[in-house]
């Protein structure tokens, strides 16, 4: 028999920033009708809604006049990115789309920008809500009306602010690289995200989000929704949970195929596989019937894309973000091959030198490591799980101080780590903590930059710097042992401690002190006169009035300033190093390089 194939419900995600609505969202997508029982109603699943193309349509929303075959939206019922992370499908990311969800009146915010990033790294096309359009100062309530009917009826002014707040969104999209506009005004969705204005509290623009995720379904991504409706079920775990009467039941989400009553499937344990067998298939039961003492309603069987309560033996080790799939035939072998390859072929791409990341799920910790790649930062190990005494001890040991460092997201520190990171031989280790992955870069960017700068500026201190000086008329203190005489410093910077050479290579001796105004100073700038001692040569004889003298830079320095830190020196600097570069090259052109 041919293999029947058709296209499944897209999966949906609702991501934003804290408090921007993205419960309210869904709780109103779901709205009063999940207690009707007429045919293309909206239905509850495990851990999802089911908002058939019936229930959409009727809702006329714009573009409802585009043919489809998309047979509705499934809603993850979990909001927020870490929902998205961790329900992983073959490698990536099980929602299909999403909605990110901004409150238009106060704009992007951080975890808007994470949940963009994340979208844009797992490819997946998505749509912005610009909610809370209720709250705009003035705005007259059409309740559940579609956009272009409810902004009909605002006045002007409103309507311009409503603009306003659109661009800035607009604006803020660029500057991500995203090209975007309101949803009525997109043609192509391909070049275009659309912006639909909506409000979760009053339902106002509805219709047409979902609308334009039935378009983006439809356009775009139909062949990907192609599924067997009678292959072996394959899904992913979103929650394992003890229910009463049932022991423990995993909360799946089926995105492909058919999961029966009796079908052997493969789960995967924290660091194992499990084998089990299907007991009992479980859906919610309708609200109507709530009085009935069962929550749960027994099916037989189940078909992609679906949420459902999946009851068996053997239960307890399984992770949430698990995949799940069931054995058919005489396939066994390959699919516990799959499981376990899917749970342990994490998407990093490590180097020999990098920081050390962990997180709480596979999906967050290549989340993370895609975010830290696209800042060029390398990863040199990634795993799932608490950040402990060996990670701070292995962050200890890189050589490159500029990647000491563990990302931990999600995830917290074990004590025993902590100790470790006090003692004095890990003081330059850093841990940084936290559940936005975006902040959690910025702060590690922000440290490594201020390392940096200090490395410079311990390597800069270390170096002899190029100066150069004259002696002047009037000012012989003392002949010799030392000789004090009185210089100008023509260029560069003079510093005690360094050696003096004459403009014909000859050696002069090394600069002891330096005194400005009787008070001896460590260095003195291009300008200053000061008075030297100097060990070694005896004036009249080995120096005299007049002479320019420079100071003798070794080599190894003049290789390093002129490979690393030639940018950050002044321009007296620089041209006093030339100067003297260019006297040490007449005799031996690669001199210092
Ligand atoms: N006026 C108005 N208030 C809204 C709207 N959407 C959400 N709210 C309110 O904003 C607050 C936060 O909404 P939630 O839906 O909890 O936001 P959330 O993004 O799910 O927040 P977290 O779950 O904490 O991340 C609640 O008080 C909602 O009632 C809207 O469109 N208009």
């Amino acid at each position: 028999m041919a293999k029947q194939s058709t296209i499944r419900t897209p999966i949906v995600c609702v991501m934003g920033h804290v408090d921007h609505g993205k419960t309210s969202l869904l709780d109103r997508i779901r709205g009063s009708s999940v207690v009707s029982t007429e045919e293309g109603a909206i239905t509850q699943h495990i851990g999802a809604t089911l908002v058939p193309i019936d229930a959409i349509t009727r809702m006329g929303g714009a573009l409802s006049k585009v043919s489809v075959n998309v047979p509705g939206l499934l809603f993850i019922d979990t909001p927020g990115h870490h929902a998205f992370t961790t329900l992983r499908a073959r490698g990536g990311a099980l929602a299909d789309m999403a909605i990110v969800v901004v409150d238009i009146n106060e704009g992007f915010r951080p975890q808007t920008i994470e949940a963009l990033q994340i979208l844009r790294n797992y490819k997946t096309p998505f749509v912005i809500a610009a909610n809370k359009i209720d709250r705009i100062h003035g705005w007259r309530v059409q309740e559940s009306q579609p956009f272009g009917k409810t902004f009909a009826q605002q006045n002007e002014r409103v309507q311009g602010m409503l603009e306003t707040k659109v661009y800035e969104l607009v604006g803020k999209l660029s500057d991500l690289g995203f090209n975007s506009e309101r949803f009525d005004r997109v043609s192509d969705f391909a070049r275009n995200i659309c912006i639909v204005p909506t409000s979760a509290l009053t339902g106002e623009g509805l219709p047409d989000i979902l609308m334009v995720l039935i378009g983006l379904a439809q356009r775009y991504m139909t062949e990907n929704l192609k599924v067997s409706t009678d292959g072996p079920g394959a899904g992913t775990v979103l929650e394992v949970k003890e229910e009463r009467g049932l022991g423990m039941t995993l909360d799946v989400i089926l995105y492909d195929g058919i999961l029966k009553v009796g079908d052997e499937i493969v789960v995967a344990g924290n660091d194992q596989i499990i084998e089990t067998k299907v007991r009992s298939l479980l859906k919610p039961r309708p609200m109507k019937e709530i009085l009935i003492e069962e929550r749960f309603e027994r099916v037989k069987s189940v078909t992609a894309a679906a949420g459902i309560k999946v009851a068996a033996p053997k239960l307890d080790a399984v992770i949430a973000g698990s995949p799940l799939q069931v054995i058919r035939g005489g396939n066994r072998d390959e699919v516990i091959e799959r499981v376990r390859h899917e749970v342990q072929d994490i998407q990093v791409n490590l180097s020999d030198i990098g920081v050390i990341i962990r997180a709480d799920t596979i999906g967050a910790l290549e989340a993370l490591s895609k975010e830290l790649e696209g800042h060029q930062i390398q990863v040199m190990r990634a795993t799932v799980g608490p950040v402990t005494r060996h990670d701070v001890i292995e962050a200890g040991t890189i050589k490159d101080p500029l990647y000491s460092a563990i990302v931990a997201f999600n995830t917290p520190v074990l004590p025993d780590a902590v100790d470790t990171l006090a003692d004095v031989a890990m003081s330059h280790v850093s841990i940084f903590e936290g559940g936005v992955i975006y902040q959690l870069l910025d702060d590690y960017i922000e440290w490594r930059e201020e390392k940096k700068q200090e490395l410079e500026r311990q390597q800069f201190e270390k170096l002899v710097m190029p100066a150069k000086i004259r002696i002047l008329p009037n000012c012989i203190f003392r002949q010799s042992n030392p000789a004090v005489v009185g210089v100008r410093v023509l260029g560069g910077k003079l510093q005690s401690g360094v050696d003096l050479t004459l403009p014909n290579g000859r050696k002069v001796g090394r600069l002891k002190q330096i005194q400005a105004k009787n008070e001896t100073v460590q260095e003195a700038e291009a300008g200053k006169e000061v008075a030297i001692s100097i060990e070694g040569p005896t004036v009249g004889r080995q120096i005299n009035v007049d002479d320019d003298l420079y100071v003798d830079v070794p080599e190894r320095h003049v290789k390093v300033i002129e490979r690393e830190m030639l940018d950050h020196l002044s321009p007296s600097l620089r041209e006093i190093l030339e100067e003297f570069a260019a006297l040490r090259r007449r005799e031996d052109p690669f001199w210092g390089k």
